[in-house]
Formats: structure tokens, sequence, C-alpha cells
């Protein structure tokens, strides 16, 4: 199975930079003072590069949520109790969660991929890809082997590959597991080195003590797991999650297909963070959405290398500030499609 995941690393390769380029140059021919559109231009440049065209056009889009329990749950580390995760995942089948009324607004598909919920789910929306019942408590014990981090990847690789076959090009990465900001900022104290203080966030809305609690948790994690610092595959295995190995695979297969994907929040970056340890040429396919109001979140996007486009003080996962940022990629495509040249037009160039 490591063999499969080395086959997925390797045939990422790097951004076309002459693609990059050319949008560059195209953009300093359209009627405004060059670079006065800021971020929005940096993102149809970096498009450009992913995607090999300089006026791109997404008919289909996906946010691929992945859902899986937590066994640390246990410990009482979320304000919401895990049946949450299969309740959730049933509310996201019939459309009614906040990423679907996000992912509508965009013109996006929202797929839902059981990755390790522990439930037994039915829907025939639902992509089923278990591979376990949760993870198991990593307060106690590793979360997950090395093999169910291996296949839970490579299941969020192949969705992707399922997806970019049937011609989506622009993907977002959304989560659903009761208990996953704790293995994310796990996650982030494991590869960074920041203290749990800083790492831990209050989730669902914690109190005081119960985040005082939660900051503990993570350290006797990390202390009975000794995860390796240097070796994300450890760190993902030992204190992470099935969803955040299934968003490393989407990441990854997103990466493969040279197709741009976009990044949500909290989970979603601890990730993202794993996925560019991996595979380090995957964060040039990365646009990193918002900046989420979880503590930490800011922290895993530098170590990433990446900068938000949006701050909305959301918190919520799911995929919903990705799916947000859908509408600013379209736009910046409309951008380069649709605005006149100087010429064109008969505008004075300075
Ligand atoms: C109703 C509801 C919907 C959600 N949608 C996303 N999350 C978010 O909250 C959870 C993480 O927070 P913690 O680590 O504190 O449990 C994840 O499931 C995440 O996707 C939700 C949480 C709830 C309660
Ligand atoms: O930033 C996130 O993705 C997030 C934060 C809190 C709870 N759930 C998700």
């Amino acid at each position: 199975m490591r063999q499969q995941l080395n086959q997925v690393i390797e045939s990422i390769k790097p951004i076309q930079h002459e693609f990059f380029e050319l949008a560059s140059q195209h953009l300093d021919q359209l009627t405004k003072p060059p670079g006065s559109l800021g971020k929005l231009e940096d993102i149809a440049r970096q498009v450009a590069g992913i995607t090999g065209e300089v006026m791109p056009l997404f008919n289909k889009k996906a946010v691929i949520v992945m859902a899986g329990d937590h066994g640390v749950c246990e410990e009482g580390v979320s304000a919401f109790p895990a049946e949450v995760t299969p309740q959730m995942v049933l509310n996201f089948l019939n459309g009614g969660a906040a990423v679907n009324v996000l992912a509508r607004h965009a013109g996006a598909d929202v797929v839902c991929v059981d990755i390790g919920v522990n439930a037994d789910l039915e829907h025939p929306a639902l992509v089923a890809r278990k591979v376990r019942k949760g993870t198991r408590n990593m307060a106690r014990e590793a979360a997950m082997t090395r093999e169910e981090a291996v296949q839970a990847i490579l299941e969020g690789a192949a969705v992707v590959d399922d997806y970019a076959a049937q011609g989506y090009s622009l993907f977002a990465t959304g989560d659903m597991g009761i208990g996953n900001t704790t293995a994310s900022a796990a996650i982030l104290c494991a590869l960074t080195g920041v203290d749990a203080g800083l790492a831990v966030g209050r989730g669902t809305g914690i109190d005081d003590e119960r985040w005082r609690h939660k900051v503990d948790v993570v350290k006797k994690a990390l202390e009975i797991n000794e995860p390796a610092k240097e070796d994300a595959l450890d760190v993902l295995a030992k204190v992470g999650g099935l969803e955040i190995a299934g968003l490393v695979g989407v990441i990854l297969g997103a990466a493969k297909n040279r197709c741009p994907v976009v990044i949500d929040g909290f989970i979603s970056s601890a990730a993202a963070l794993v996925a560019s340890k991996l595979a380090p040429l995957s964060a040039s396919y990365m646009l990193a959405s918002h900046l989420s109001h979880e503590q930490g979140h800011g922290k895993l996007l530098e170590a990433v290398g990446l900068e938000a486009m949006l701050q909305m003080d959301m918190r919520l996962g799911e995929g919903t500030g990705a799916v947000l940022c859908f509408n600013l990629i379209d736009a910046a495509g409309k951008i380069m499609r649709e605005m006149a040249t100087f010429d064109s037009a008969g505008v004075s160039r300075s």
C-alpha cells in the first residue's frame, strides 16, 4: 500500500510556470492599473499555472466532505456528543447543512464520504469508503495504524480520481467528525513543535475548564505516542483522524490531477500540512480559503506557506469557508475571460 501512496506522490508534478507567466501578461493587458485587482490576480495566475489554462472555466466543482469519528471523544474534548457525526452525514446527504447551502450558492456539488464513521450508514448518495469505525483513543494508544492511515489517504485520492474522470476540475476540502479539532491540534503540535496551549482551540464551543482539559489530553496523546516530527505519516497515524487522512488523499489526488484544491479551516489545514510534508509539490495546488476563528489555524497556514483569502470569523468546518471561495475563484476566471484589454477597448496606457 505504501508503494501505491508513493505512486500518487510521484505523479504530482510542479505547476506550469509558463502558464503562470502567460496569465501575468494577460492581466497586464486588461483595462486596469497593473496589479490593481490584488489577490484576485494572484488567484488567476496560480490557477493558470495549476490547470495549464489562462482562462479556465470550472463547469463542475465539488467539495469533498470526509466524515470520521474519533476515539478521543471518550475524554470529553468536544461540546457535542459523537452521535452528531452520523447525524450530520445524513444532513449533508439531505442537503440541509451549511455547506450544502453555500455549495448551491457557488454552483458546486457536495460529495459526502464515509471514511470512518462509527455507525452503519446507508444512503444512495453516500460515498462508502469506510476504513474502520472511528479511530482509537489517542490519549491511550495510537489513533490508527500506519496501514490504516495510508489506506484512508488512498481512498481520498481515489475519490478525487473518480470525480476528475467525470469532468470535475475544482475541488474543496470539507470535514465532519466530532473531536477532530483535538486531533488537528495534536498534528500541529507534533509537526511544528508549537505548544499545546497555543494549538488547542474551542472547537464546537467548549468552556475554559474543558479547554484546559483538552490541552492536557493533547499533551498526553503526544507523550504516550511520541509521534516523530520528521515522519508526517507517523504523526497522522498516531494523533490524526480517518477524515484528516482522507483529506490528505483529496489534496494529493487533486494535485495529481492538476486541479486546484481549496483548503477549508483548521481540520483541512492540518491535512494540508501533512500533505505538504509527504509531497512538497502539492502545496502549490492549494489555495487557502479563510482564516478560521479556531486558535492555531494561522500557525497551520504559516507552516504550509499559505495565506487565507478571507477572514470571516467562521469556525464550522464542513468545507463552508472553502466553497465560499469558489465564488472568488470563478470571479478571477471571469476577469480573465471577459475583461476588455487596453487595445480592444481603445483605452490609453500610462
Ligand atoms: C451540529 C454540528 C455541525 C458541524 N459541522 C461541522 N462541525 C465541526 O465541529 C466538529 C469539531 O469540533 P470539536 O472538535 O469541538 O468536536 C467537527 O465535526 C467539525 O466538522 C460541526 C459540529 C456540530 C456540533
Ligand atoms: O476551522 C475549522 O475548520 C473548525 C473550527 C471549529 C470546529 N470545527 C471546524
